[in-house]
This record gives C-alpha cells, sequence and structure tokens, in this order.
C-alpha cells in the first residue's frame, strides 16, 4: 500500500521531528538525501552541468543546500534565485562551495539563465514546494520551454505549479523524478497531477506517517489477503451472484464483456437480465451464464446499455435492484437512473464524459456558478466526483490512466487511486471489462471503495499481461483476468 498525506499533515509531522532536532538539521537531512539522488544520476548519465532552480521559501532552501553539496560532484552548478526572497543560510552555504549565482526574479530570463538551461544536464527544480499554489510564478511561464530537452529535471518535493493536494491540473514543470522526503503528498498520486511527478523517489529523513492518510493505492502484493479466495466449504451461492444488466440490441457486446470479466475474475454465478440479441451471443460465448432475474447479492447495470432503448425486462430489474439493500455498480447509461441517495452501496464508474453528463444533471455548478463544462471536468476530476458523491452517498471510480475512487467527504474513507494499466487499455470494452470485475468483488462481499481501487489494479495488469508492450483489446484483457489474479495471488505478501 502506497499513503499519501495532505498537506497540514506533513506539516504537524514535520514540525513535531524538527522540535527534537537542532536547527536546520532536518532541511538538511532533506538536501543531503536530494543531493545524493543528483549525484546518483549524473555517475549514471556521465553529465555534470547542474542547474538548481531555488524559489523564496524552504522547496529552494532544500535546492540551495543541495546545490551546495553537489558542486563538489558536478563540473559546474549554477542556482537561479526565482523567488522575491531566498533562504540566506542556504544560499551562504551555495556561495561558499562554488555555486554560480544568477537572479531571474521577474521579467524575462536574463542570457545568461537562458544559456544555462539549455546546456544542463540536470535541472533540479525547487520553485515550490506544499507551501505553493497551482500555477506557476508569473514570470516563470515560459520556464518550461527553456529548459533542453534532454536534461533530466528532477523535482523537489513536488514539480512547482502542481497543486500540493493534486485536486486541480495547472501549468507547471513537468519533472522526469520528484524526490520528496519521509512522506508522500497527494500530488504523487493523483490524476491531475501525478503526470507530472515521473519516477517518485522517497528518501528518508526520520519523519513518521501520520495516522489519516489522504490518498492510498494499493501495491500488486496487497491482492493477498483482500482478493476473496473461496475456502473448501463454499459453493457458487456463498462466493457471491452478481446480476448483471448490460448490453442491449444495439451493444450486445459490452453483455460478452462484462460477463465474461466477472466470471474469469471469479465470481460464483452470473445472472443475465437482458434481451434476445445480447442473450444468445452469451449463450455462445459465456454458456456458464444464468438467465433471467434471481437471488444475487450485487447487481452490476448500465454498460451498453441505452436507458431509451432498453427493454422492459432490463429496466424492472435496474429499478429494483436501485430500490433494494444490495450493492450496485452503475456504469455507462446506467448512470442515468439514479436521481437520490440509496441506503445500500453504491459503486458509480463514469469516464471523464459520463463524469460531466452525471454532475451536469445532478445540477452541480462549475466553480464560477456558472453550467458545468469538459474543461472543468479534465482539469479538476476528483473534485467534480466528490461533488457527486456527496450528493448521491456513493463511492465514484472515475475512469482514465489515473482512475481514481473518491468517497463522499467525511466518510473517512481515503480517495484510492490506481495507475497500473499500459496506455493500450484506452479501448473499446475496456470499461465494460472493468465493471464485470468490480461486480465480482461487490458480489463477494467487499466494500465500493475497495471493490473499485482493487478492480482497476487487475485491469490494468491484466492488460499489461494480454500483450506487454503491445495493443489490447478488451475481451484479450478479460481472458487474462483468472491467470493475472492467480499470478498477482502468488506474490510474496
Ligand atoms: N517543514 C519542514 O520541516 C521541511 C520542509 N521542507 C521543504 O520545505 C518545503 C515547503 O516550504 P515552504 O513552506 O516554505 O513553501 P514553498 O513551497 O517553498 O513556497 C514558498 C512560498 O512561495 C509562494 N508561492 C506559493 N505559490 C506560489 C505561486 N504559484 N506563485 C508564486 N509564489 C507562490 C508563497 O509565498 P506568498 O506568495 O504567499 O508570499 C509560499 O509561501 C517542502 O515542500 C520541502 O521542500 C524540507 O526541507 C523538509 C523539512
Ligand atoms: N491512457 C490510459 N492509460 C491507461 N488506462 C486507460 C487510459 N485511458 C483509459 N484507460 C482505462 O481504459 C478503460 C476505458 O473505459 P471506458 O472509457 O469506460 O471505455 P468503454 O466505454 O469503451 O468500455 C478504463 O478502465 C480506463 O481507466
Amino acid at each position: 500500500m502506497i499513503r499519501a498525506y495532505d498537506v497540514p499533515a506533513v506539516r504537524a509531522a514535520e514540525d513535531a521531528v524538527r522540535a527534537q532536532l537542532p536547527d536546520g538539521e532536518l532541511m538538511q537531512r532533506a538536501a543531503d538525501g536530494l543531493a545524493a539522488v543528483v549525484a546518483a544520476r549524473l555517475s549514471e548519465e556521465g553529465t555534470d552541468q547542474v542547474v538548481v532552480l531555488a524559489g523564496g521559501g524552504d522547496n529552494g532552501g532544500d535546492a540551495l543546500y543541495a546545490a551546495a553539496a553537489l558542486a563538489s560532484e558536478a563540473a559546474e552548478v549554477v542556482a537561479v534565485l526565482v523567488g522575491p526572497r531566498t533562504h540566506e543560510e542556504a544560499l551562504a552555504a551555495a556561495e561558499s562551495a562554488g555555486v554560480a549565482v544568477e537572479e531571474w526574479r521577474a521579467g524575462a530570463a536574463p542570457d545568461g539563465v537562458v544559456a544555462a538551461l539549455a546546456e544542463a544536464d540536470v535541472v533540479v527544480d525547487g520553485i515550490l514546494g506544499i507551501g505553493g499554489r497551482p500555477g506557476l510564478p508569473e514570470h516563470l511561464a515560459g520556464l518550461p520551454d527553456l529548459i533542453s530537452e534532454a536534461a533530466l529535471v528532477v523535482a523537489v518535493d513536488l514539480p512547482s505549479g502542481c497543486d500540493p493536494a493534486g485536486e486541480v491540473r495547472s501549468d507547471a514543470i513537468y519533472a522526469d523524478e520528484t524526490v520528496t522526503f519521509s512522506l508522500a503528498k497527494p500530488v504523487h498520486l493523483m490524476p491531475a497531477t501525478e503526470e507530472a511527478v515521473g519516477l517518485l523517489t522517497v528518501v528518508d529523513i526520520g519523519v513518521p506517517d501520520p495516522e489519516t492518510p489522504a490518498v492510498q493505492r494499493f501495491s500488486h502484493t496487497d491482492v493477498t489477503g483482500l482478493w476473496p479466495v473461496p475456502a473448501p466449504g463454499d459453493d457458487k451461492y456463498s462466493r457471491g451472484v452478481l446480476g448483471v444488466v448490460t448490453g442491449g440490441e444495439h451493444y450486445t457486446g459490452a453483455a460478452v464483456l462484462s460477463v465474461t470479466a466477472a466470471m474469469t475474475a471469479g465470481v460464483g454465478m452470473v445472472r443475465y437480465v437482458g434481451p434476445e440479441a445480447p442473450t444468445d451471443l452469451l449463450r455462445q460465448a459465456v454458456p456458464e451464464t444464468v438467465f433471467g432475474v434471481g437471488r444475487v447479492q450485487a447487481w452490476l447495470i448500465g454498460s451498453g446499455l441505452d436507458v431509451e432503448a432498453a427493454s422492459e425486462e432490463q429496466l424492472r430489474a435496474a429499478r429494483e435492484a436501485l430500490a433494494s439493500e444490495l450493492p450496485v455498480l452503475l456504469d455507462a447509461g446506467g448512470l442515468d437512473l439514479l436521481d437520490a441517495p440509496r441506503p445500500a452501496p453504491t459503486l458509480l464508474t463514469p469516464h471523464l464524459g459520463e463524469l460531466l453528463r452525471l454532475a451536469t444533471r445532478l445540477g452541480i455548478p462549475g466553480p464560477d456558478g456558472g453550467e458545468l463544462s469538459q474543461e472543468t471536468v479534465q482539469q479538476a476530476p476528483t473534485v467534480v466526483a466528490r461533488q457527486v458523491a456527496d450528493r448521491l452517498h456513493c463511492t465514484v471510480l472515475v475512469k482514465g490512466a489515473v482512475t481514481a475512487v473518491v468517497s463522499p467527504s467525511g466518510s473517512g474513507v481515503p480517495t484510492f487511486t490506481q495507475a497500473d494499466g499500459p496506455s493500450w487499455l484506452a479501448t473499446a470494452g475496456a470499461g465494460d471489462v472493468l465493471g464485470g470485475i468490480c461486480g465480482a468483488l461487490l458480489a463477494a462481499g467487499q466494500d465500493p471503495a475497495t471493490a473499485g481501487a482493487l478492480g482497476a489494479l487487475v485491469h490494468g495488469v491484466a492488460a499489461d499481461r494480454a500483450n506487454p508492450g503491445g495493443p489490447v483489446r478488451a475481451l484479450d484483457v478479460a481472458h487474462e483476468l483468472g491467470r493475472t489474479v492467480a499470478h498477482l495471488l502468488r506474490l510474496p505478501a
């Protein structure tokens, strides 16, 4: 499990440790850890030109002390002071170690800075850390274009410009590697910001984990212990039966994809409710499917379901499921069926377009009070997802390269994010497969947040294993699930 802590919790944990240490010791540990990582990269690459960008806060202090430590490791270290102020002790240490200093506190970049950035092998981004607001300082808007394409960009704590809470996408430095100190922060794991982080390296500076994480991510080794594994006394009913209302006359394949995925992920039994075309197809493709309404432990409703054109039988089954006390997963067209909170566990699995449609239907406004836009949903997907979760008292899984599983405010459940799948997984029907996996987990008794996050993990790993490094089709991902679960269950805890 990877855990990330919000900024107030990080500051409190750091303050408690700092109070026990000599002045400046904690920052020195951070700077030494950062310098060791940069020195290792220089020696791996055989390179030696370093530019350190130092902002006005403690993040700039880390960067300048690291510059001082690197002065003996690199042929040239240039520190560029970009903040309205400078950490004076750290600057003095850098200067006395022989670091060349440039200033770029406003306006266009001075020629010396442009030249240094164009020639740099490694650029250390120490402009803003956890004290940063989203976006780069105005005069640094053009900075990313000045950094040599060939340079390795190492961010201190987080890429400058990123929202430390990871809620909002903004102009930022895109790092190849981010070196953080003892504790991961939401920025490192959230969909709006993770892409800018690159490789995350955690350097231990002796700050213990706070009690409550804000964001969590399952690792492969967490699957053992969470995945429902049958015992000798189990039968198909005790393992969980999933009722499935997916597909229709137009989207027949969605039924095959979702039911195949639920079966290969290990559900005890599937009861499918749908019209003739998907039913005929399922009889051929997944002969173990049972047809018609009956007793189930959870419902999967929606993938490939067009509510306007759905059969009477499907709509009746869906409405009865929503009125029941059973867990329900709503995907795609099924999202149109929920208007108010229900008293049982409910997991919604929209992609960004479906999230916009759903939030708009619920009357959730944009940040300016006007109508919600596609741009807002793209820039702040978890903010919108949380508003939906709060309105409907449900769990919202937002699909994407980084999939986020958001629970209602005040529920005490952290946001889960998973980034396990290759970009090849962005293919038609992949969401139907995810629905089948998460549905199987709900039927086995998992709570919606765990079912969503664990399902996303297994979905991503299966996509990779189905054809490592190359294209995959959704049905191949579904067929890979059984072997993927077996592989993950064999990993040592
Ligand atoms: N605490 C500890 O024990 C340890 C801390 N450590 C390190 O300290 C870092 C946190 O340092 P920090 O608190 O000084 O904040 P930091 O991110 O440097 O920002 C400074 C100032 O920038 C400004 N500003 C913000 N956003 C802006 C924007 N978009 N555009 C323009 N300006 C903006 C804003 O000032 P304002 O504008 O409000 O006057 C803000 O106050 C942390 O990430 C880690 O690297 C380590 O040494 C380990 C021990
Ligand atoms: N760039 C990406 N990298 C990895 N996974 C992705 C990427 N884009 C989308 N996905 C995953 O692919 C699936 C697509 O689902 P969805 O958009 O619902 O497709 P469909 O409706 O065709 O089934 C989701 O699980 C999503 O997380």
